[in-house]
C-alpha cells in the first residue's frame, strides 16, 4: 500500500495553453520541483495534467523531477471502436500516474454524469491509475449542506470501487471565479469528505484536495482538514506554484511541532 504525501498539490491546464507554451510552463515547473524540498524530501507530491497530446512529452521534461503526470480524461472502455476516446491502458503505458474524473465543465458542457463519471472512476483505478476525482455542490450552500451533499456524491460514485483515490472537492460555484470559497466552508467539506474516506479501508492512501480559485495565500489557512490543493488559472506562472510550495514546507513544518508538544 502507497502510504499518501502530507500535502498534494495537483494543476489542470484545462485548454488554455498552447503545445509550446504547455512545454515551456513544464520546464519550469520541472525545474522548481526538482529543487525545492517540500517535493525532494516527498513531504508534497506534484502532479500535473496538460492537454492530451503534451503527455508523453511533458512526462519525459519532468523525468527525475519528482512531478508526476496524468490525463483530464479518460475513457470508459479500455479498447476498441471509441473513435476519439482515450483508454486508461493507454494512458498507464505512457507514463501517466492520474486521470482526472468528473470535472464540473465535463459534467456541465459535455453532459456527463455520474454513470459516465462513476465508469471513468472504475477504468481509472482498473488500469492503475489514480482518479482524481472531481465532486462539489452546484450552487453556494451553508458548509453543512455542502457537506452533506458532497459526502453523499463521493458514496454514490465509488460505490463497489477499491483503491487508492485522489478526492478534488470543487464547489462548482468557486470553479473559474475571482476567489475561491470561504476557509471555513473548503475545511468543513473536506473535513467531512476526509472522515468518509479514512472510514474505508478500501481508499487507504486516499487523499482530499481542494480546487476551486485556489492559489497562494489559501494553503496555510485549510490546516490539516485539506490535504493539499487542484490548481487552475493560479497555477500559470510557475513562481505561484513555487510559492504555494513553500506554504506546504511551512504548514507541514507547523504541523510536525504542533504533534511533537
Ligand atoms: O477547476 C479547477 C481545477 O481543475 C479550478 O480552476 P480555477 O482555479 O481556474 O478556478
Amino acid at each position: 500500500m502507497r502510504t499518501a504525501p502530507a500535502v498534494t498539490i495537483g494543476i489542470s491546464l484545462k485548454m488554455y495553453l498552447g503545445h509550446h507554451q504547455t512545454l515551456n510552463w513544464s520546464r519550469r515547473i520541472a525545474a522548481i520541483a526538482g529543487r525545492h524540498p517540500a517535493v525532494t524530501t516527498g513531504l508534497a507530491e506534484l502532479f500535473v495534467l496538460p492537454s492530451f497530446p503534451a503527455l508523453v512529452p511533458v512526462a519525459s521534461i519532468v523525468a527525475g523531477s519528482g512531478v508526476r503526470v496524468g490525463a483530464q480524461d479518460l475513457a470508459a472502455e479500455d479498447a476498441g471502436p471509441y473513435t476519439g476516446e482515450v483508454s486508461g491502458a493507454h494512458l498507464k503505458e505512457i507514463g501517466c500516474d492520474y486521470a482526472e474524473v468528473g470535472h464540473a465543465e465535463r459534467r456541465r458542457l459535455f453532459g456527463e454524469g455520474d454513470t459516465v463519471v462513476a465508469a471513468k472512476t472504475a477504468a481509472a483505478l482498473r488500469n492503475g491509475l489514480t482518479p482524481v476525482l472531481c465532486v462539489g455542490e452546484l450552487n453556494q450552500t451553508s458548509r453543512d449542506d455542502a457537506a452533506a451533499r458532497t459526502v453523499a456524491e463521493l458514496e454514490r460514485l465509488l460505490y463497489g470501487l477499491t483503491g487508492p483515490v485522489v478526492v478534488a472537492y470543487e464547489p462548482q460555484w468557486a470553479i473559474g471565479a475571482p476567489r475561491p470559497a470561504s476557509t471555513e466552508h473548503i475545511r468543513t467539506v473536506c473535513a467531512a469528505l476526509s472522515d468518509w474516506l479514512a472510514g474505508r479501508a478500501e481508499f487507504a492512501g486516499g487523499r482530499v484536495i481542494y480546487g476551486g480559485s485556489a492559489g497562494p495565500g489559501l494553503l496555510g489557512d485549510l490546516g490539516t482538514d485539506a490535504g493539499g490543493l487542484f490548481l487552475g488559472r493560479f497555477a500559470h506562472d510557475p513562481a505561484a506554484v513555487e510559492t504555494i510550495l513553500d506554504e506546504a514546507l511551512a504548514l507541514h513544518g507547523a504541523a510536525a511541532e504542533g504533534a511533537s508538544v
